[in-house]
Order: C-alpha cells, then sequence, then structure tokens
C-alpha cells in the first residue's frame, strides 16, 4: 500500500520543519538523530534556512485498522528560483499537502504551487500550520483556503511543525484522501526521473518514481531519450538513509545507481526502461530549465582561472540550471559567462564557488537575454552586453514575465504605482477576502528581477508577496549603453537598458567610475553613449604625480626604492589606451551595482 504525496507552500510557511517532524512521528529518525531540516543536505540549505533540491523519503504509517502503508514524501523548494523543481517533484505524487502558515494566510507562491498541483491533477489536503503561534488566526484564513480550492471550512487541517501537533492525523488523512498510485505491474518498466544528484563516493544518484513494471538491481536499464543503457548497480529507497532494495515496482519512489558520472546522463525528465524488455512509449517529460539571468564571473587573481573552470564542471554535475561558457573581457580578462534561474540561484553558485573552492571572484552586474534582430533579419541571441549587434537594428525583444502580487488592499495604489513604474500592465485584480488582494501583471523580466522585489516589500511594509513565471516576449525600446574611458569602452560596463533609462544608467555609471579611478597624469573624459551619441559625461583631472618629490635629499637608493614600488603598482592596473584603471575600481564599480537578491 502506498501513497506518494509532496508538501507545496509559500517560502517559509514550514514544509522543512513539518517534514521534520513527520520523520519523527513515523519514527523512520530518532529523537536523539534528529538535526533541524534533516531533509536539506547542503550547508548553504541549513544555514540559509532554504530547500534548493527536491528530496524523496520512505516512511511507515498504520492506519486505524493495522494496516502499514509506505509514504513516500517528496521536499521540495519553495523559491520562485526553484519552481522548476517543484513541478518534477508534482509530476511524482498523487496528493499534495498544501501548507499555509495561519498567521500569514495565503501568499504568491501558495497560489503559483497550487496551480502546479491542479494541473497535475493531484488531490489536495488543504493544512494551516504554526497554530502555536499567538498571532495565529486558523478560522480566518481556513475560510480564506476553503474559498479557493473549495470544500468546508472545517476540513482544513490545523497542525504545528514545532510542537508536533495534529502531525499524525495529518498522516491519517494522506493514507485516507490520498488515491494510491495506478500502473500496470506486468508492463515493461517504465519509471520517471525526478532528481539526480552527485556524490563523491556513489556517483550519480538518480531519483526515480516507477510508474509501470519493475526494476530489479543487475539488470540492464535503458535511458529512454538517449538510449544510453547502463547496468543497474543498485536500487533501494531513501528511508531516509539509502536502503538497498530487491526492486522497485508500480508507484514506488527510490533511488538506482548506475555508475555514471555525470547527471547529465541521467537526465530529469526521462524515462528509465528495461533494456531487455523496453517500453515503446516514454513519459512525457519535463522541460528544461531555462537560464534567467546571465553574469560574467572572473577571478580576481587572473591565475585561478583553470580552477574556476573546473569548479563549475563540478557544480554543473549537480545542477542540471546551470550553464556557462568562457569569456573574455578587456577589463576583467579571462571568465566565464553564466546562466542562471534568478539572483537567488546566481547567489548560490557564487557562494559556493568561493566557499567550496576558495576562489575570489568578480561578477558583472546581471542581464536578461534579448533577441536583437538586425537590418538583415537575422535574429541575435545576446546573453552579453557586448555581443549586441552593431548597425541598424530592426527590433530589440526582451523576456517577459506573467507575475502575482498579493497583499492587504490598503496597498493597491501602491503597487500599481511600482508596477506601472516598471512597464508593468495590470492583467486582472481578485479579492482573496474583504482585506486582501490579488493582482496578476504582465512584465518585462529585466524590470522586476533585480530590486523589484526589495521594493514591493518596502511599499507594502513587508506584506506582499510575489511569484512569477515567464511569459514570452515583448519588442520594446531597448538600447545599449556603452562607457568609454578616453574614447576607449570599457566592455563590462555595458548594459542594455530601456531607452527612458539610458540617461540615468550613464550618468549613475560616469559619476561612479569618476569617484573611483585615480587621476592621472592628463585629463580622461568617461563618457556614456548609445552608439556614437554621448549622453553623459564626466572628467577626472589630470595630476602630476612625482612620486620623487618626497625626498628632498639626495639618497638614491631611496628613490630607487620608491621608482620600484610604483612600478609593482602598475602590475595590477589595466590599461585602457593610455588610462590606467586599478582592478579595484572595476571590482568596487561592479559590486555596488550587483543588488543582493533578499529571500522572498
Ligand atoms: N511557531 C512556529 N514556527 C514554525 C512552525 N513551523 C515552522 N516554523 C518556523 O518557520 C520558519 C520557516 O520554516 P521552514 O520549515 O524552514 O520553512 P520552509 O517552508 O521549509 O522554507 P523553504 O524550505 O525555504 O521553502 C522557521 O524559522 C521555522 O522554525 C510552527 O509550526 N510553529
Amino acid at each position: 500500500m502506498i501513497r506518494n504525496f509532496c508538501i507545496i507552500a509559500h517560502i517559509d510557511h514550514g514544509k522543512s520543519t513539518l517534514a521534520d517532524r513527520m520523520l519523527q512521528a513515523t519514527g523512520v529518525v530518532q529523537p536523539r538523530d534528529m538535526k533541524a531540516q534533516y531533509l536539506d543536505r547542503m550547508d548553504i540549505e541549513r544555514e540559509r534556512g532554504i530547500t534548493i533540491k527536491s528530496q524523496a523519503v520512505r516512511m511507515p504509517w498504520e492506519d486505524e485498522n493495522g494496516v502499514t502503508y509506505a509514504l513516500n514524501m517528496i521536499d521540495t523548494p519553495g523559491h520562485v528560483d526553484f519552481t522548476y523543481e517543484v513541478s518534477r517533484s508534482l509530476a511524482a505524487c498523487e496528493g499534495a499537502i498544501l501548507l499555509v502558515d495561519a498567521a500569514q494566510g495565503i501568499e504568491a507562491q501558495t497560489l503559483a504551487n497550487l496551480y502546479l498541483a491542479m494541473e497535475n491533477d493531484l488531490t489536495i489536503i488543504p493544512v494551516l500550520n504554526k497554530i502555536d503561534l499567538p498571532a495565529a488566526q486558523p478560522e480566518k484564513y481556513a475560510a480564506e483556503l476553503a474559498h479557493l480550492i473549495g470544500g468546508d471550512p472545517d476540513d482544513v487541517l490545523r497542525v504545528s511543525g514545532k510542537t508536533g501537533e495534529g502531525v499524525e492525523a495529518l498522516l491519517d488523512q494522506i493514507v485516507r484522501q490520498l488515491p494510491p498510485p495506478v500502473g500496470d505491474a506486468e508492463a515493461p518498466a517504465r519509471a520517471m526521473i525526478f532528481d539526480s544528484v552527485y556524490d563523491t563516493y556513489r556517483g550519480v544518484v538518480t531519483y526515480i518514481r516507477v510508474v509501470d513494471g519493475m526494476l530489479q538491481p543487475r539488470e540492464r536499464i535503458k535511458m529512454m531519450s538517449t538510449g544510453a543503457t547502463h547496468e543497474l548497480l543498485e536500487i533501494g529507497v531513501s528511508a531516509p538513509e539509502p536502503v538497498p532494495t530487491k526492486g522497485l515496482g508500480v508507484g514506488e519512489v527510490g533511488y538506482l545507481i548506475t555508475g555514471v558520472k555525470d547527471v547529465r546522463q541521467s537526465k530529469v525528465g526521462d524515462t528509465v526502461t528495461n533494456l531487455n524488455r523496453p517500453a515503446d512509449q516514454q513519459l512525457s517529460g519535463y522541460a528544461d530549465p531555462k537560464p534567467m539571468v546571465f553574469s560574467g564571473l572572473y577571478p580576481i587573481d587572473g591565475s585561478d582561472y583553470p580552477i574556476l573552470r573546473d569548479a563549475l564542471d563540478k557544480l554543473q554535475l549537480n545542477d542540471a540550471a546551470l550553464v556557462y561558457e568562457p569569456e573574455t573581457s578587456v577589463a576583467l580578462g579571462f571568465g566565464f559567462r553564466v546562466g542562471f534561474l534568478g539572483l537567488l540561484h546566481l547567489e548560490i553558485v557564487r557562494e559556493r564557488l568561493e566557499r567550496e573552492f576558495n576562489l575570489d571572484l568578480i561578477s558583472t552586474a546581471p542581464n536578461v537575454v534579448y533577441d536583437v534582430v538586425t537590418e538583415d533579419k537575422e535574429v541575435v541571441t545576446v546573453t552579453n552586453p557586448s555581443e549586441f549587434p552593431e548597425g541598424k537594428i530592426l527590433e530589440v525583444r526582451e523576456p517577459m514575465v506573467s507575475a502575482t502580487v498579493i497583499a492587504p488592499s490598503e496597498f493597491v495604489g501602491a503597487i500599481m504605482e511600482l508596477c506601472q513604474g516598471k512597464r508593468g500592465v495590470l492583467g486582472g485584480m481578485d479579492y482573496l477576502s474583504e482585506e486582501r488582494v490579488e493582482m496578476r501583471y504582465r512584465l518585462p523580466l529585466a524590470e522586476i528581477v533585480f530590486d523589484f522585489f526589495d521594493q514591493l516589500k518596502s511599499r507594502t511594509r513587508g506584506y506582499a508577496s510575489l511569484d512569477w513565471k515567464a511569459d514570452g516576449e515583448q519588442v520594446a525600446d531597448l538600447v545599449k549603453v556603452d562607457i568609454l574611458l578616453q574614447g576607449d569602452q570599457v566592455d563590462a560596463f555595458s548594459a542594455i537598458t530601456h531607452k527612458d533609462k539610458a540617461y540615468s544608467y550613464g550618468v549613475m555609471m560616469t559619476r561612479k567610475l569618476r569617484e573611483l579611478i585615480p587621476r592621472q597624469q592628463f585629463e580622461v573624459p568617461i563618457q556614456a553613449a548609445i552608439g556614437s551619441r554621448i549622453i553623459a559625461r564626466e572628467n577626472i583631472r589630470a595630476i602630476r604625480k612625482d612620486v620623487l618629490a618626497k625626498c628632498y635629499g639626495g639618497d638614491i637608493s631611496r628613490k630607487r626604492k620608491l621608482l620600484e614600488k610604483q612600478k609593482e603598482g602598475k602590475k595590477r592596473m589595466k590599461m585602457f589606451g593610455r588610462v590606467e584603471v586599478p582592478q579595484e575600481a572595476f571590482i568596487a564599480a561592479l559590486s555596488s551595482d550587483s543588488s543582493a537578491d533578499k529571500k522572498k
């Protein structure tokens, strides 16, 4: 008897904590082994209190008639950057627990995840969490939830992941309400890969859900999309530590190990079948995660470049959403252009590179991907402003998102003002209750991916929540702004912006550089330009830097020392034409610009 379910919730509504309590209530983790966020294996997940990778775990649960069920729980990430992980997990389940913080109510990702679950035809069990909080308003939010998904407010379960209250009743309801998995036990095996993870000791561990038939150790399996075959070295369940079994049958969730070293050989969304008796139809897979923002990553010390390359290779083993290719910049030297799902993803990758591989990195201001149509109708995909085609351009298309904002209704005006300022178009508005409203906007990705969320939070005193998903492209009035030092373009500072914002970018960047670049022996103009048109200009005045002026005596050795020192200082300088720029100036100019993403 099997029940497969996942927990879906807005970020911080308590999924991981509830999962911990379930592990305890079912006895699979002993109290002495318990640690918070048991299923979050990465250090960064623990430290930041967020879930990045999905995890599956099997737990036994006995119903009131003494029948024991195997419950497979799949813990999913809550942040919008990792939504693609959620949809994969959902496809492996028959049911979802829709968890809502009893002191907060429905938030934007509650809705987004609910819609995903509904698209996957899952049975939904509404649950209010954190009922131990003094600020909890279970009656009010039970009504909100019942209104949203239909049904009676009294049927909304109430639990506390902190105290464990209501968790056993919830496990009983999972057994009672969720349908058992259906599949054909006699058919050729078909199993869906919903995650694959690189483990230093075991190689690639592939998480699967068997739909039809049976997979057994030692047999040869085939990946249906590539035709690659492997021997099944081990198959088993996570309980939550890996436990090898004699095979996995219909509806079962577990892992398999084949000895491959690269997660790309065990592609998420692929169907695993038996080589001797293969299935003819693949299961419908998932859309590949698509990078949304790109940034250049450069080692501060140029000799670290090979280390950075190896480190990215290693991280990619575990993160199929990470894409990169080598790139060179006049200002920053050799590095990589890296694609990310969002700014949180960028921040996490960068932190892992610095921490796990001891690298000091500089990242260029992130940008979204543009399609530029040139005069001869060629479409150029631009992931780096320096690739923006020269010459006449027919149109520039930018990626769009559809965004949902949920907030108390008193903030409707403030939210509208913000979204309009970001070139958003209102798509619709619904009241969830008398005082809370859901607003739907279509907005350019470039306008929301950077500081939108912070601005939204500050205009709504922290009450608004946001969710968004990709929604096609639009033609827009976009231009490339270049920054020139004495007439020479500095590639790391080029940016693609909306025409109305080009001027303010130009002014901001030229001012910043004027402050950061030391004076030279001659006057240096810093200009911002669109094509050949100058839109902003600052000057660095000339000085004559005479290091010898300090030495009045005739001590020649001291003079020589000073000259040597000056020469050394120059090594860390980059030359732009005749202009010397210390690398620190670039770092300072770029780092203050990259708005850190806050937890959403
Ligand atoms: N008082 C109280 N606090 C809770 C309860 N459940 C979770 N919390 C707290 O709420 C915060 C978020 O809990 P998590 O379990 O990390 O939330 P999450 O939804 O898993 O977050 P992500 O994995 O990042 O999506 C933590 O500080 C928990 O200690 C509860 O029942 N009562």
